[in-house]
This record gives C-alpha cells, sequence and structure tokens, in this order.
C-alpha cells in the first residue's frame, strides 16, 4: 500500500474541468514532485487532497485511510499537512508563537504517533529548520527564505508524516532555494514523505526520487526525473527547450 494514494480524482470549476481522472501515488520515504504547465491543476490537486476543495469524483488515500470529505483540520489530524504557494505569515508574532498555533492540533499533542512534549517538538523542529536563533525575534523581521523555512516549520509541528509543499523556491535567491532543499533532503532522511509542486525545474530535479507531469488535469507521465525529460509528451506540453538545460539526459 502506498502512503498516499490519489485515484481517478475529477473536479471541475462550472464549465472547466480542473482535473480529469488524475491519479497518482507517494510512497512512504519518497520526495515526489508535481510538474506541469500554468493552469495544469496542481494546486487544485493539492487543494483537492487537503480537503480546501470539494472533490466531484475519485478517491484519496493516506495509509489506507479515505480523506475524500474531510475537512482540512481533520487531514491534518490524520497526518497530511501542507504549505501554500503565497507565505502568509503572522505578523505580529514572534516566531517561537508562530510555531505554537499549530501546536494546538489533536495531532500535535495527543496523537499516539508523538512521544515528545509541545515545547521539544517545537525546539527541536527550530532546530532541524535552521531557525533556533529567531525564535524569540518578530515573524515581521525574517526574510523571504526564513519566511517559507517557518511556513515548512509551522507544518512540522502537526507531527506529519506527509507534507505538501507548493511551489516552495517560489521569488527565492539560488542561496535560499539550496537552504530550503538541504533542509527538505534532511527531513527526508529522518523519514519523512515529501510531496512538491514546483515549476523551478533543475533545482527540484535533484531532490526528488520521482516525478509525476500534469496537463490540463491529468497525468501525462510519471517516473524518474530522468525519464520524464525524455517523455515527448512532457517536452511537447511544458519543458520544450528547458529540458535540455536540465542536464538529465
Ligand atoms: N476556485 C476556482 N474557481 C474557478 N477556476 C479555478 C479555481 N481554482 C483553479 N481554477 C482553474 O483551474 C485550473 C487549474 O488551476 P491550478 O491553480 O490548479 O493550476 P496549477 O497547475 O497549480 O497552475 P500554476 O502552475 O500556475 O500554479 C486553471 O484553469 C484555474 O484557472
Amino acid at each position: 500500500m502506498s502512503l498516499l494514494e490519489v485515484n481517478g480524482l475529477v473536479k471541475r470549476f462550472r464549465g472547466l474541468m480542473a482535473l480529469s481522472d488524475l491519479s497518482f501515488s507517494v510512497e512512504q520515504g519518497e520526495i515526489a514532485g508535481i510538474i506541469g504547465p500554468n493552469g495544469a491543476g496542481k494546486t487544485t490537486a493539492f487543494n483537492c487532497i487537503t480537503g480546501f476543495t470539494a472533490v466531484d469524483a475519485g478517491s484519496i488515500t493516506l495509509s489506507g485511510t479515505p480523506l475524500r470529505g474531510k475537512k482540512p483540520h481533520e487531514i491534518v489530524n490524520h497526518g497530511l499537512s501542507r504549505t501554500w504557494q503565497l507565505v502568509r505569515p503572522f505578523f505580529g508574532m514572534r516566531v517561537i508563537e508562530a510555531l505554537y498555533v499549530p501546536s494546538y492540533c489533536r495531532r500535535s499533542r495527543s496523537s499516539p504517533e508523538v512521544s515528545d512534549d509541545v515545547e521539544s517538538r517545537i525546539a527541536r523542529t527550530a532546530e532541524s529548520l535552521g531557525l533556533t536563533d529567531r525564535l524569540d525575534d518578530w515573524v515581521d523581521n525574517l526574510n523571504q527564505g526564513e519566511l517559507r523555512l517557518l511556513d515548512i516549520a509551522r507544518a512540522m509541528v502537526t507531527n506529519p508524516l506527509i507534507l505538501l509543499l507548493d511551489e516552495p523556491f517560489s521569488g527565492l535567491s539560488h542561496r535560499e532555494i539550496a537552504r530550503i532543499s538541504a533542509t527538505v533532503q534532511a527531513l527526508n532522511s529522518d523519514g519523512l514523505t515529501v510531496l512538491i509542486i514546483e515549476h523551478r525545474l533543475r533545482e527540484l530535479m535533484k531532490m526528488v526520487h520521482k516525478v509525476v507531469v500534469v496537463n490540463f488535469g491529468r497525468k501525462i507521465a510519471q517516473g524518474t526525473p530522468a525519464e520524464v525529460v525524455k517523455e515527448p509528451q512532457v517536452i511537447e506540453a511544458y519543458l520544450g527547450r528547458k529540458g535540455v538545460d536540465l542536464g538529465l539526459a
């Protein structure tokens, strides 16, 4: 059984088919990527999986537990957390206070998987995200890269089995991207499964084990980075000349 299984997902917005029969799975311990052109349905897929958007058809399971129809906070309590394309920080709070907010979810306080107390998990999470020195600082003083790290830290405080990241590199410098990428890979080495939407392909392809390519709400390819960049459908729909520059062929 895969950790996350998405089967036959359909989502219509009036006349527009945002997702048509989208199926893919993410295995325990994997870093998987979702790529595809603008408007392909990637964020809609995240919104459906995380309970923010109602699904018209299909199923979503996490470790075999059906998620479809559950509310976002219930899904978090099952072990699936996410970040958003646009960072919306809790300005006016200190970093440590912003990390306490997600700690009030049930999974963070009382699930059988949780062995440590909230205070030590926040300290451990801040350390693994490189934010220990910033805990007493105001969120308003963080730079863009640190705000992204804080977003990931907030999701990590809920003790997820799988973390969904929506364009975590967006708007960041090369140096900030390298820091986020190394941090996510370290979290993965500690057992976290990760699913990432990203357009920064050169950086993404270096860190993922598997890529799912979506176009017009359908999966058009799946495989290792080296496999998908050779797929004619992927080159035509999305990569074009970009594929040649990824250094994977
Ligand atoms: N709430 C909504 N109401 C109507 N149409 C929507 C809504 N959300 C998304 N769409 C449409 O669904 C399609 C898929 O959008 P989505 O944001 O999922 O694409 P995406 O692959 O994430 O794109 P990008 O890479 O630009 O972020 C687009 O045509 C978009 O305009």
